[in-house]
């Protein structure tokens, strides 16, 4: 049986109905509309075209990528995808999102425009907007330094304060300084949101955001005092290269006044620092905002990655042939479901979680702008957790997938190597992972250690209230199918993360010096962490695929026994035999184009193997019959050998 049979087989299996299932993932009958006719429309745009990608070198490759932002922008603009004011409406950013290239504008509309709405007052909104909105200022997001990321507060940039002049002057004072990753920032932005001490009359303030033009929008070479450059070659081949990370150092760069970012905190014309009625943590807002959209876009990656292996594991058949009948679809090995299902049903988790994080995120913003800041705390460890497990999860899935692919799957043509060294650095950017949970951590044990005083906790700590009845819990399960029932999973779930939660709470009571308590109990405090995130995301296979991983977190914590761990594992293996006939229809539910997923193995067809070695021809090392090279490094090795066998 060919491929191309295989996959129609599969889809007569599904006992339910892909196009209802396309609408729930898409979220809406609208929504699903709209990213069905733009990824139609950019797959069928031969500027859009990625296939040849890989084998592009890196200035090419971004040249590419001009080409494509500027036609990108165009086909905004044509096709008025743009609301009134910006392109960050779904209409554009779903475009950006099937391009699936990235580009120096993910840092203007993701990060710079973002910076100067939170940041910036409604004056400084004004001026510095529109520009950005039309693209006739291009800014990046210059936070990081050669030497500090996470600790924010370690910053070494500064922005003195000129009362003569009345500007600030910026400046590099050590090589430590140097602005070093921002995206966009190497070849491309005219302008950047710089993080700096701000310093008045020598005193240091800490860390303020200052809108800096870099470049000159006549000729784009940089302004006087201003070094830039690209830091160079990342991970993978094609990947993030055709982003222009960048280098930046200042030599006494002067900016007027008013281009500190003012919404938070202002510097009078006399040199005097107000700090208005708000958390200074509003600073760091843009970094929430992004977190959220990193949740939300962690389902669109695994998803992808699943997709692929999902439909080769349908077609790709190894062993267990009878009398010279078909082998084995991969997919029905129990192994490759135990690895494939629970990736599978995540993608779907995330999504839904990804949803629920843009509510929170909007009810957050909408307090905010009533000054109700009493859910600014729960905002931020949820982003912040979330975008944790979240990409460190699709990290790994996408990985997992590849080797669930076989040796196919380390072929470039199978998308899979691009897809992971593209989402890789998720974990990375926009907060490490580990030091993005240790915050989690922080709101958990302050929510633990706040519960004597009568505290209620909100949000999705509010379990947390019912600390003595979870602390007491052993489950009840006696059967595999009580696993299926919702709240027995919760309750579990619920009773592992309070007893690590106050576990680690007990623990820390026990150092006269917190700080010192949490730096040595920081790999508990992670777990605990993961533990009260997972809770988050929650439902029924992920649950219990993730019970069946961290079975010794909820033994050790007298939640289940081992006798329920297994029973829990017996039912996750009726779930898998339940999901296989409906594996391929589940990830039909993306409605993801061949172009967008990228990938031979993934293809919606299933015709693998004609394509796989129709692909292998173009490579440009078959260009030749003979390889470059063979007159002066394999000829004259054939020779010697021939002299040796002579001899
Ligand atoms: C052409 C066509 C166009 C089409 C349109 C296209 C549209 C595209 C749109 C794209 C949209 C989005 C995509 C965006 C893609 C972006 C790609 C990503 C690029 C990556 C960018 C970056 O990486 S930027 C740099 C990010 N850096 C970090 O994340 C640094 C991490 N460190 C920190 O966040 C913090 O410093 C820290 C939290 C780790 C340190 O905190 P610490 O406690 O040590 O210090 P503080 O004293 O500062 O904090 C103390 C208290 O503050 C609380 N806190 C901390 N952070 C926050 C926060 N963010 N919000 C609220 N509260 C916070 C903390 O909990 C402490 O609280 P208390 O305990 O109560 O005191
Ligand atoms: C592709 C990419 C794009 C980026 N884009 C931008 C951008 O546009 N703008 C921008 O400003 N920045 C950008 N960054 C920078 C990014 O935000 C930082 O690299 C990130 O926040 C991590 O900080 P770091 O590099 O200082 O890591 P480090 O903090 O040096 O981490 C190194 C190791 O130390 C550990 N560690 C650090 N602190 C602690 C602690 N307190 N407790 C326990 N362990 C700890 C970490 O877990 C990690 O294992 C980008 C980075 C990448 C990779």
């Amino acid at each position: 049986m060919e491929g191309v049979d295989h996959l129609a087989f599969e889809r007569n299996k599904a006992q339910f109905d892909v196009d209802e299932m396309k609408i729930v993932w898409a979220g809406s009958r609208e929504d699903f509309e709209l990213s069905d006719r733009i990824s139609r429309l950019v797959a069928s745009d031969p500027v859009f075209r990625k296939d040849d990608r890989a084998a592009l070198g890196r200035k090419e490759l971004f040249k590419n990528t001009l080409r494509k932002a500027a036609h990108a922008w165009k086909r905004v603009i044509e096709l008025r995808l743009s609301g009134e004011f910006s392109a960050l409406e779904p209409e554009a950013y779903k475009l950006r999102a099937f391009v699936d290239q990235p580009a120096f504008t993910d840092l203007h509309w993701g990060m710079f425009v973002p910076a100067i709405q939170g940041q910036g007052t409604d004056e400084q909104q004004q001026k510095w907007l529109p520009l950005a909105y039309r693209m006739q200022i291009i800014g990046c997001y210059a936070q990081t330094e050669l030497g500090h990321g996470s600790n924010v507060q370690g910053l070494e940039t500064t922005a003195t304060f000129d009362p003569k002049t009345d500007e600030f002057v910026i400046h590099s004072p050590t090589l430590t300084s140097s602005k070093w990753w921002p995206g966009g920032l190497g070849k491309v932005s005219t302008h950047a949101v710089v993080y700096a001490r701000l310093i008045i009359d020598g005193q240091d303030y800490g860390v303020h955001g200052f809108i800096v033009q870099l470049r000159s929008l006549d000729d784009h070479l940089p302004l006087p005092g201003i070094t830039i450059g690209d830091i160079g070659m990342k991970f993978g081949n094609a990947a993030y290269n055709t982003m222009d990370n960048g280098v930046l150092t200042f030599d006494h760069v002067r900016i007027p006044r008013n281009q500190m970012l003012m919404r938070v905190s202002q510097v009078t014309r006399e040199g005097k620092y107000v700090h208005s009625n708000v958390p200074r943590q509003l600073v760091y807002g843009t970094m929430v905002y992004v977190r959220q959209k990193i949740v939300a876009d962690a389902s669109v990656a695994l998803s992808r990655a699943v997709c692929i292996a999902t439909r080769y594991s349908a077609v790709r058949r190894q062993f267990g042939s009878h009398n010279g009948g078909l082998e084995t679809q991969v997919i029905d090995y129990k192994t490759q479901q135990s690895r494939l299902f629970p990736l599978l049903a995540s993608a779907y988790a995330f999504r839904f979680v990804g949803e629920w994080l843009l509510w929170l995120y909007t009810d957050v913003t909408e307090r905010l702008k009533a000054k109700d800041f009493s859910t600014l705390p729960e905002a931020h460890a949820c982003t912040a957790g979330l975008k944790s497990l979240t990409t460190t999860a699709t990290a790994d899935g996408i990985e997992e997938c590849r080797k669930l692919c076989g040796g196919h799957g380390y072929l470039c043509s199978s998308g899979l190597p691009e897809l992971f060294a593209v989402y890789v650095p998720a974990c990375t950017y926009e907060g490490d992972n580990i030091v993005l949970l240790l915050q989690v951590a922080r709101h958990l044990v302050k929510t633990v250690s706040q519960l004597s005083t009568g505290n209620k906790p909100v949000g999705t700590t509010a379990y947390m209230a019912r600390l003595e009845q979870l602390l007491q819990y052993h489950s009840d399960v006696k059967k595999a199918e009580d696993w299926l029932k919702p709240n027995v999973v919760l309750e579990a779930f619920e009773a592992r993360a309070a007893r690590m939660c106050v576990a680690c709470a007990q623990n820390l009571s026990k150092f006269s010096n917190p700080e010192e308590g949490f730096q040595e109990l920081a790999a508990d405090l992670v777990e605990a962490a993961v533990a009260h995130c997972q809770l988050i995301v929650v439902s029924n296979v992920y649950a219990l695929s993730l019970l069946h991983k961290h079975l010794g977190d909820f033994i050790s914590t007298g939640c289940i026994d081992p006798k329920q761990g297994s029973l829990a594992n017996e039912q996750l293996r009726n779930l898998y035999s339940q999901v296989r006939p409906n594996a391929v229809a589940l990830v039909d539910a993306y409605n993801y184009t061949d172009h967008y997923l990228g990938s031979i193995l993934g293809r919606y067809d299933g015709n693998v193997y004609p394509k796989l070695y129709e692909e292998a021809w173009k490579d440009p090392l078959n260009d030749s019959i003979v390889p470059d090279g063979f007159k002066e490094y394999i000829q004259p090795l054939l020779k010697q050998q021939l002299r040796n066998a002579r001899l």
